[in-house]
């Protein structure tokens, strides 16, 4: 990063997306003779962190994070918290407000929520030139991103391997409306300096299927300067730290990438808001359904299926939107039955320990 031009203030932490805003959100914290500092990585009760030293400068620092620990998983501290730090301690004792989060269903037994990005603002999608572009894949790519708040963003790479990227860009603009949709080659540079602009300033994540190109795009966006950097910050002031993490990383143009493991292929969460924005189209023909609580299957008067026979609103495009909507029921049933589930059991323990007591008693 380069120093703050002379006369003009500039946080340190603004590499990594500290802001005024975040700053106002802070000012109690600051008052309290804390820090702040954004996780880059948690591991197990403790976080890696990005902070400033007392002297101005970024710093890596490990911290504590039991005293933030909490028992809903969607309130724990994730990459991407704002946090603040007792500096002497070397403890995280608050988590500022998250303005997005990338939430995934946890592959525990309780269906549950959890967050694996935090405070990002975009959400790279990449889809690959390459392999036959499967749109379905992608809009549900694109609820996920929707769903987070964060403002998603299409990359179609591998250019450099399709005979017709323009059609191809054309069938990905219509699967993701409000979304932009770059085509781009790491082999051939092309469209980099587009995405590079576009995702510069915020906190980018990438999500794909696997092989779509985001390890070669990551690395593009990174350059090799500050992935030497990353390698080189192996040792701080506390010690030798060797976790060498791509978690959360500061691009050389301003921004920051979060590269967590298991966010990339992410599934559908109870994503429905997300969906709603995905086909927002569907969305807005529905307002001219004759019926409030049309199906679009076969009621007369349904705007729907006016725009699917003039050609207006692809087929493809109605049975994906009913698709995913019915997978996200899906789900959110399944967790409401694993809550219940949940609830009947401690009402179990609590009748089981009311029974105990009462034969107890009668001894
Ligand atoms: N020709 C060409 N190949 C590319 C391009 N970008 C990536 N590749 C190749 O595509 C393959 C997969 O790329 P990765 O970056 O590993 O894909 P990924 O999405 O990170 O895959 P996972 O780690 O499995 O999630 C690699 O062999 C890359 O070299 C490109 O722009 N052009
Ligand atoms: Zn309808």
């Amino acid at each position: 990063m380069s120093p703050p031009a002379p006369g003009v203030w500039s946080d340190p932490l603004s590499g990594y997306g500290w802001d005024d805003v975040w700053a106002a959100d802070f000012a109690p914290h600051a008052d309290a003779g804390l820090v702040p500092a954004r996780i880059v990585r948690v591991d197990r009760g403790r976080c890696d962190v990005v902070t400033t030293s007392s002297d101005g400068r970024v710093v890596p620092s490990h911290a504590d994070i039991s005293r933030v620990r909490v028992s809903d998983p969607m309130e724990w501290a994730c990459t991407g918290d704002w946090v603040a730090l007792d500096p002497d301690a070397l403890a995280v004792t608050a988590v500022l407000p998250r303005r997005t989060a990338m939430v995934r269903s946890t592959s525990s037994k309780r269906s549950e929520g959890q967050v694996l990005a935090a405070n990002v603002d975009h959400v790279v999608v990449a889809v690959s030139l390459a392999v036959d572009l499967d749109l379905g894949r992608l809009e549900r790519f694109l609820a996920l991103a929707w769903e987070s708040g964060a403002q998603p963003l299409v990359v179609l790479t591998k250019a450099d391997l399709a005979a017709d990227a323009s059609f191809l860009h054309a069938d990905a603009a219509a699967a993701a409306p409000g979304v932009q949709v770059v085509t781009v080659s790491a082999t051939t540079g092309e469209g980099i300096d587009v995405l590079t602009a576009l995702v510069s300033g915020g906190t980018t994540v990438l999500i794909g299927s696997s092989g779509a190109g985001k390890s070669t795009l990551a690395n593009t966006l990174l350059g090799t300067d500050v992935q030497e950097v990353n390698h080189t910050r192996a040792v701080d002031g506390k010690g030798r730290h060797t976790t060498v993490t791509r978690d959360l990383l500061p691009l050389p143009f301003g921004g920051v990438l979060i590269d967590t493991p298991g966010l990339r292929g992410v599934g559908l969460w109870d994503a429905e808001s997300g969906l709603h924005q995905v086909f927002a189209e569907i969305e807005e023909l529905a307002r001219d359904c004759r019926f409030q609580d049309c199906a679009h299957t076969a009621e007369p008067g349904c705007a729907v299926l006016d725009a699917v026979a003039t050609g207006d609103l692809p087929q493809r495009r109605l049975d994906s939107y009913r698709k995913l909507l019915r997978e996200n029921e899906w789900i959110a049933s399944r967790s409401d039955a694993r809550l219940r589930a949940e609830r009947q059991r401690q009402r179990k323990v609590i009748q089981k320990s009311v029974r105990d007591s009462g034969v107890t008693r009668r001894r």
